[in-house]
């Protein structure tokens, strides 16, 4: 089942680009043509009033984008003070070099030359682009600086062919070396070709690009003629992409979520087939966040919902939705008992359950089978007991914070801090994969840039960079809950992860800033019908 907007690693982009070429049927010089017409076309957009430009040419395409450009603004009445270096003799990027040479001068690419840009140039950044390899050095280093700088505090508008320079695009990172420490531009503007890469949705990779564009420029057929599944999406752009691979998700959705005759469910569906969620909680002043992730679990769409407390507090008067069920589960002896009911299908440990009880619960938890969503404490007991890693169910998903994923796979984690010294740089994506290969499990790595991955290499990438209020006491809770409301309901496991974070983050975006969690599960209901269900 494919769905999102695949993201293509800067290796996978340049083969397409090489099978296109190497047929003969799309020459490079086309292609570069293509993607600075693009570039010019949304510079155009964004500024319909001619003005003027500083263009930073690189030595590599990325610079033979730029020359493109220069020449398409100069045609439309744009001032133009192009900066360059010397390119590769007979390239791509040397022919639109010479083309751009017909009607203006090329200055050296230098900080001296940068300062002399009237102070109202908007500056277009084609330095390097997916073909940077290591960090940034000496002059190049110094005025990436002075750019950094212009970007960040004096507002000047940048536009990124591709990406802004510096950064890895497999990773999002900047890259640093031991003398030059990274220079981190802010750009207004970033239009990437064909398809988003890793680095336009991780780590710095958003805040440096600003807005971003994917721009078409012909590749399709040969992304498409690869024999390799893609294993790699999007699941939610935030960015318009030029055609409308985003669109299945849409269609994916209501059979996966409705219910009834529509949805190709039988007729005579009974409360039992959409499954039954047990979430367990912990002690009394910590039981909200079991009760949020029992919301959200019955909001999903779950048959019925089970909300096991401890024994002292079960008593204490019902709070939330009277559709839940309550149970006592004091120790795992009343968890074993309780799960003898072979009518509950998902389980959730961990929201609110206090380290000890999470602890004392988990293996009898892991014994069930179950499919399962080990959060919060169940992820710290997990991390105390390296040896259940091993022992963890078939349909099993792991939502750790960046904290909880250090405290799990202390050496993957080392791994994704350590600084980038050289492109392609360790990211989250490979961090992920590696983390869920080694437990067996799907591993939803949360934060703006949320990765999940499964034990055979498949990851998704949500981007929430654009609702930082979902970073709320509670949000978290409310994610599992959902998850396993969508795994009770017998979703797959990377689907009920991807779809329930998806949501999640969908119902934040509706609501806006002002979002405490108790918001997110009543808002679902809105976002199905957003979604057409
Ligand atoms: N025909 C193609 O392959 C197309 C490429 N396009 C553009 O080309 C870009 C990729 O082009 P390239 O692969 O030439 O690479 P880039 O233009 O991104 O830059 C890398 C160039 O700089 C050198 N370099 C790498 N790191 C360096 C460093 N730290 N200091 C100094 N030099 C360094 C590399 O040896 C290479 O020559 C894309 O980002 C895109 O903008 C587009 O024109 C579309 C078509
Ligand atoms: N800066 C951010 N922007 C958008 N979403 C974020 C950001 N930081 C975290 N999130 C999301 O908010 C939720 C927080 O979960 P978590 O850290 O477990 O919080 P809690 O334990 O308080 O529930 C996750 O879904 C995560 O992906
Ligand atoms: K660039």
């Amino acid at each position: 089942m494919l769905f999102g907007t695949e993201i293509l690693t800067t290796a996978q982009m340049r083969a397409i680009e090489s099978a296109a070429m190497d047929g003969g049927e799309l020459p490079g010089l086309t292609l570069m043509e293509r993607a600075g017409a693009a570039v010019a076309g949304h510079i155009r957009l964004q500024w319909p009033k001619p003005g003027h430009a500083t263009i930073l040419c690189g030595p590599g395409n990325n610079g033979g984008d730029g020359y493109v450009i220069a020449r398409l603004l100069a045609k439309v009445g744009w001032r133009l003070r192009v900066l360059g270096l010397d390119n590769i003799p007979g390239s791509d990027a040397g022919d639109a070099k010479r083309r751009w040479q017909e009607i203006g001068p090329i200055l050296p690419l230098t900080l001296a030359t940068l300062r002399e840009s009237p102070v109202n140039s908007i500056h277009v950044d084609a330095i390097f682009g997916t073909g940077l390899s290591r960090p940034p050095q000496d002059e190049i280093a110094v005025l990436l600086r002075h750019l950094s700088h212009l970007t960040r505090h004096e507002n000047t508008p940048l536009v990124a062919v591709d990406c802004p320079s510096g950064l890895c695009m497999d990773s999002g990172r900047w890259l640093g070396g031991d003398t030059d420490p990274p220079s981190p531009l802010a750009a207004t503007l970033t239009i990437g070709f064909d398809s988003p890469k890793p680095g336009h949705l991780l780590a710095s990779g958003p805040a440096a690009c600003g807005r971003l564009i994917i721009a078409d420029i012909g590749l399709r057929p040969w992304r498409e003629r690869r024999t390799r599944q893609a294993d790699l999406y999007a699941i939610w752009p935030r960015f318009p992409v030029h055609d409308r691979r985003a669109e299945p998700i849409r269609s994916v959705l209501p059979r996966m979520l409705g219910k009834g005759v529509a949805a190709g469910q039988p007729q005579d569906a009974h409360k039992y087939r959409y499954g039954h969620a047990l979430i367990v909680g912990g002690a009394a002043g910590q039981d909200g966040a079991a009760r949020l992730a029992a919301r959200a679990a019955i909001r999903s769409g779950a048959g019925l919902v089970t909300l096991g407390l401890p024994d002292d507090i079960t008593g204490h008067g019902r709070q939330g939705p009277d559709a839940l069920m309550l149970r006592n589960i004091g120790n795992a002896e009343a968890l074993q008992n309780l799960l003898t009911d072979r009518r509950i299908t998902a389980l959730c440990l961990g929201p609110g359950c206090g380290l000890r009880r999470a602890a004392d619960l988990l293996p009898t938890a892991m014994n069930a089978r179950l499919p399962c969503v080990l959060d919060a404490d169940a992820l710290s007991a997990l991390a105390q007991n390296p040896d259940w890693v091993g022992q963890l169910p078939d349909h099993c998903v792991l939502t750790p914070h960046e904290g909880e994923f250090a405290r799990l796979f202390p050496d993957i984690s080392r791994r994704m801090k350590k600084p980038a010294r050289h492109g392609p740089a360790y990211s989250r994506i490979d961090a992920v994969r590696e983390a869920a290969s080694h437990c067996n499990a799907v591993v939803l790595l949360k934060g703006p840039d949320s990765v999940i991955g499964a034990p055979d290499g498949r990851a998704w990438v949500h981007s929430a960079f654009d609702i930082p209020w979902l970073a709320t006491a509670g949000s978290g809770d409310v994610l599992a809950g959902l998850i396993t409301g969508l795994l009770a309901r017998d979703l797959p496991v990377l689907e009920a992860a991807g779809i329930g974070c998806l949501l999640h983050a969908y119902a934040a975006r509706l609501f806006g800033p002002g979002l405490i969690a108790d918001d997110l599960p009543e808002l679902l209901p809105r976002v199905y019908r957003e979604f057409g269900l």
